[in-house]
């Protein structure tokens, strides 16, 4: 744990190309070596520029977590969080139109990169928010932190997951958070109260090799296609639901292939004439709040790596699935929630709409909040924008950007009042 540090208020006028954000996604943060010494020195900068107190933890050496905090006028009320992931997915440049970390802007105002959408534009919308703020509140009523929190494309074991179990965490008495969501399409702002749950499948086969021109029953290969057809039946149907509209897509098994592994290699590439003893695929499985994990597991077991097909499996869980009570990690969006009303109004005073609230296909570190009972909804505000995370030529528009920090000022203005 490193230096605690405050400056003074300094009020500065926001332009428009503050795109401080442009620095911010230089940076590459891109795993399997993110830059995070940089990404939390720039981030400092920043809260101090702005006379934000900040606080590195070092929970592991080489994934630092950078906590910053602007002190409420009553600390004994629950505080505020924040929470933006340091770390971004891997980019193919040679797939890209602009360099991943080029922060290239086009003629009509798109600026690429890596991690423009997920999840770096919330990183600066935070602070970008809280600098105007201060020009005419100097402290809020409850004490707001923001998280730059490492690994969590990863799984987030030595991000929240250490950071959730430390006594800092337990001292934040964090009363909600904001975490990422996702872009919207259309005019409407898209929020999640709750998130699939990752298993990520590996089907390791083995099986009879021989001779390429051979036909004969289980080899290595065969039986891993076998595992391949049915899970693909299986992806088949959860996919009719969504397509025949009696399913959103977040709310159905997501099962896709994501490598397969096999073959015998020589130094000139792949033996084209040996069949090989061993093979391997890769799923990533996603779970909605709503589907019994065992029956899952069972069905892996039985129906997709049975042993007498010769195959044998593993599942990486990622994170939890159920709280700490065995219920389905949700965050309510109705009156129960004052959270929640209090959010929503705060969309709809900025002018903004908000969507029905929906389970996000994918996956954040909002679960482990979730698991502990803290209220946690997923918002990026990001609309008429191209769903681009973990794709090519992901963006973001810098008019949308902008606004986003004026929706942000709304949010956290009335989330870290006294209700
Ligand atoms: N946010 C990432 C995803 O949804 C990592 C989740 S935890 C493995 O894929
Ligand atoms: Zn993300
Ligand atoms: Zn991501």
């Amino acid at each position: 744990m490193s230096s605690t540090t405050m400056t003074k208020n300094k009020k500065k006028k926001k332009t428009p190309q503050s795109h401080a954000s442009n620095s911010y996604l230089r940076i590459n943060t891109a795993h399997p070596s993110p830059d995070y010494a940089s990404a939390v020195s720039y981030l400092t900068s920043q809260a101090h520029s702005i006379g934000l107190t900040t606080r590195t933890l070092l929970l592991t050496p080489a994934a630092p977590l950078l906590l910053v905090t602007w002190p409420g006028t009553r600390p004994s009320l629950p505080s505020l969080l924040l929470n933006s992931h340091l770390d971004s997915v891997p980019a193919e440049p040679s797939k890209w139109s602009h360099p991943p970390f080029s922060a290239a802007r086009s003629p009509d105002g798109r600026i690429y990169a890596r991690g423009a959408q997920d999840d770096k534009s919330i990183a600066m919308q935070y602070l970008e928010a809280i600098r105007t703020l201060k020009n005419t509140i100097p402290n809020p009523t409850r004490t707001v932190h923001i998280s730059y929190v490492p690994d969590e494309e990863i799984g987030g074991a030595d991000g929240w997951g250490r950071f959730v179990e430390s006594e800092v965490f337990d001292e934040m008495r964090v009363g909600f958070m904001l975490d990422e969501g996702q872009a919207s399409v259309g005019e409407e702002f898209r929020v999640f109260y709750a998130d699939r749950c990752p298993w990520w499948l590996i089907v390791r086969a083995v099986g009879v090799p021989g001779h390429g021109s051979r036909m004969y029953r289980g080899s290595a290969l065969e039986n891993l296609m076998r595992s391949v057809e049915v899970v693909g039946g299986f992806r088949e149907a959860q996919f009719d639901l969504v397509k025949a509209g009696l399913a959103p897509p977040s709310e159905v098994v997501s099962v896709n292939p994501v490598y397969f592994k096999a073959g015998v290699e020589s130094g000139e590439g792949f033996v084209m004439n040996m069949q090989p003893s061993e093979a391997e695929a890769g799923f990533d499985v996603r779970l909605p709040p709503t589907v019994d994990p065992d029956l899952l597991k069972r069905r892996i077991a039985e129906e997709w790596a049975p042993a007498h097909w010769n195959l044998t499996y593993t599942i990486s869980e990622k994170g939890p699935i159920r709280d700490f009570k065995g219920r389905p990690l949700m965050t309510a969006t109705n009156d129960s929630n004052p959270w929640w009303s209090v959010f929503s109004n705060a969309i709809v005073a900025a002018g903004g709409k908000l969507a029905k609230p929906e389970i996000l296909a994918s996956t954040t570190d909002a679960r482990f909040l979730r698991q502990r009972g803290i209220p946690t909804l997923g918002f990026s505000p990001m609309t008429n924008t191209p769903i681009l995370l973990h794709d090519h030529n992901e963006f973001l528009k810098d008019t949308v950007y902008l606004r986003g920090i004026e929706i942000y000022e709304h949010i956290i203005s009335a989330l870290s009042s006294s209700f």
